[in-house]
């Protein structure tokens, strides 16, 4: 059977961010981005730095795995990386998931399709804004949004833009106003995604979160979208796996 590159598998914790904030699920991160994002706070899944970490695990040993960590108390699993859309087999993980009434999520910044995405009970697309230094293929989101939208999966998808500075926070409206039917995310971005100092780390988050309440609050363009932190951040600052 084919193998998956995975990073991490952990929890229980809560998903910090999105459509789903606050809820209790496991994590499975995989490995290898097709992005390389300048403020990535996951960068070692695929600047070399994780490299020794990677397994090749099949779907049934990450499934046992999710059992042995999580027993039984879960029924909520997110998918992460990196990029998980790199993986055309997660297909098979998936299965085994739905087959064990296991609720799936996905977290993807929109650049790969794969057919596996009906399967996806919250998916989050999350195209990147200017600050990340990538470009946005606005054809293939479209795309995307498209055959999910096509399928009545409109209900599982939300779309997810961290925010660094004023271009970015242009560059989600936009973003929003292409797909005004998608329940819309701004998050506030974390420019100190490697210190250990949880306290100023918390204090500089909480300062980001307010100005960027604020801009939204006074800008009557923007109506129906929700502004959230990384929840995960102002709990565990920058500790990998939580
Ligand atoms: C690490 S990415 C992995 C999934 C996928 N590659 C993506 O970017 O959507 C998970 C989420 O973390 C967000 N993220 C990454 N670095 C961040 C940072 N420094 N501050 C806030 N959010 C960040 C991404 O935008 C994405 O929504
Ligand atoms: N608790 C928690 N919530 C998260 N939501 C998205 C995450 C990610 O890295 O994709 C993440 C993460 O790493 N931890
Ligand atoms: S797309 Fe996601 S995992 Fe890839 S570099 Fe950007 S934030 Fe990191
Ligand atoms: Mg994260």
């Amino acid at each position: 059977m084919s193998k998956i590159p995975v990073l991490e598998i952990f929890g229980p914790t809560i998903q910090g961010e999105g459509m789903v904030i606050g809820q209790k699920t496991m994590f499975v991160r995989t490995a290898g981005c097709d992005y390389s994002c300048a403020w990535c706070d996951s960068s070692f899944t695929w600047d070399g730095t994780g490299k020794e970490d990677i397994r090749q695990m099949s779907a049934n040993e990450i499934w046992e795995e999710l059992k042995a960590l999580g027993g039984d108390g879960f029924s909520f699993v997110t998918i992460s990386g990196g990029n998980p859309a790199l993986l055309k087999n997660i297909s098979t993980f998936i299965n085994i998931l739905q087959k064990n009434q296991i609720k799936i999520c996905l977290e993807t910044q929109g650049s790969l399709w794969q057919e596996w995405f009906y399967k996806i009970d919250e998916l989050t697309l999350s195209p990147k804004p200017p600050s990340s230094g990538m470009t946005t293929d606005f054809d293939r989101l479209d795309t995307i949004i498209g055959n999910l939208e096509q399928s009545e999966r409109k209900q599982n998808i939300s779309l997810k833009v961290v925010i660094f500075n004023d271009e970015d926070y242009q560059y989600a409206k936009k973003v929003h106003f292409r797909y005004p039917a998608i329940p819309f995310f701004f998050q506030i971005g974390n420019d100190d995604s490697k210190t250990s100092d949880d306290n100023q780390l918390l204090e500089k988050l909480l300062q980001k979160y307010e100005w960027l309440i604020n801009k939204v609050m006074f800008d009557d363009s923007l109506k129906d979208v929700k502004v959230l932190p990384q929840l995960h951040t102002y709990i565990w600052g920058n500790k990998r796996a939580v």
